[in-house]
């Protein structure tokens, strides 16, 4: 059931071209049904082809955004994408401390799919010790993994003893994303009491800008709107597997995926 009085928030960076970032989360709060709010961390000069400049937004007007956000509007649930210094993860951090905020979905941006590094690599390491520990789920797609704990992901047996180390750095739950390995799109729950899997058949398209980004932003819609973790993310992984079939070419490079939700209906509908 959608609900537009639900408010969501995503802290991220912008892509100017629409398909990844703060558009595609605000797409996929809306498609889903909730009220979409945004903290931009950076801008980024990006299209279907590229990421061709980075700025970052300084720590004091991040800062004030969230600030501001939460005086008014306090989020049911909260999305961190983009988050490319140390000293802009330790203000998020910091920042989100004041508030007791049930969901926070972490999804640890690292390299674009066009190959451009949107996480410094002095980084990595606020984002392990303050940023992943808070964190209601944390969602790595396989390379993001292996960085994380320093470890190789070939298989679903790899992919939950990862995932379990990287609950150790204290996430309710990981959300391991199979996206890059060969065969079936296959993800993995993995919390304390859970190890659920999620499989969809690979679709053959060529247009997967912004998956992470959606999938993260549906996960939080869904949380928000009051579904269990496993419902969330079953729902979640149908939303993503169906904007991918239905994902176009627009543009000269990777194109985005399509975001709709046929399914359910609005909050007050008669
Ligand atoms: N070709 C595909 N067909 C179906 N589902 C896919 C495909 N590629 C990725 N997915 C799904 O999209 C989501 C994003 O996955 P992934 O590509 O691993 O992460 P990221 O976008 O962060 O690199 C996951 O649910 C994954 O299973
Ligand atoms: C601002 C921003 N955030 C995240 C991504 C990752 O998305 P993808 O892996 O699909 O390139 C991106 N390209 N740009």
């Amino acid at each position: 059931m959608r609900n537009y009085k639900i408010p969501t928030l995503t802290i991220a960076g912008s892509d100017s071209s629409g398909g990844a970032g703060i558009q595609a989360d605000l797409k996929t709060f809306s498609a889903i049904g909730t009220y979409g709010m945004s903290v931009i961390t950076a801008i980024t000069a990006q299209n279907t082809q590229g990421v061709f400049e980075v700025e970052e937004l300084s720590k004091k007007i991040i800062r004030k955004q969230i600030e501001v956000v939460f005086e008014d509007i306090t989020p049911k649930a909260v999305k961190i994408g983009m988050v490319s210094s140390p000293e802009i993860i330790l203000e998020i951090v910091n920042s989100l401390k004041n508030y007791n905020l049930e969901y926070l979905v972490v999804d640890p941006v690292m390299i674009s799919k066009s190959g451009y590094s949107l996480l410094r690599p002095q980084a990595k390491e606020n984002l392990m010790k303050y940023l992943i520990p808070m964190a209601y789920i944390i969602t790595p797609n396989i390379p993001e993994a292996e960085e994380i704990t320093g470890m190789k992901v070939n298989n679903i047996d790899d992919m939950k003893i990862v995932g379990e180390k990287i609950l150790e750095l204290g996430p309710k739950y990981v959300l391991m994303k199979g996206g890059h390995l060969d065969g079936d799109a296959i993800d993995v729950l993995i919390g304390e009491d859970i190890f659920e899997i999620y499989k969809s058949k690979r679709i053959d398209r060529k247009n997967t800008h912004g998956t992470g980004c959606t999938l993260s932003s549906a996960i939080t819609s869904h949380l928000a709107l009051g579904y269990g973790i496993k419902e969330s993310i079953k729902l979640s992984k149908e939303y993503i597997t169906q904007a991918i079939k239905y994902s176009f070419d627009i543009g000269h490079g990777v194109g985005p995926v399509q975001h709709f939700y046929k399914f359910t209906k609005v909050e007050g509908e008669i």
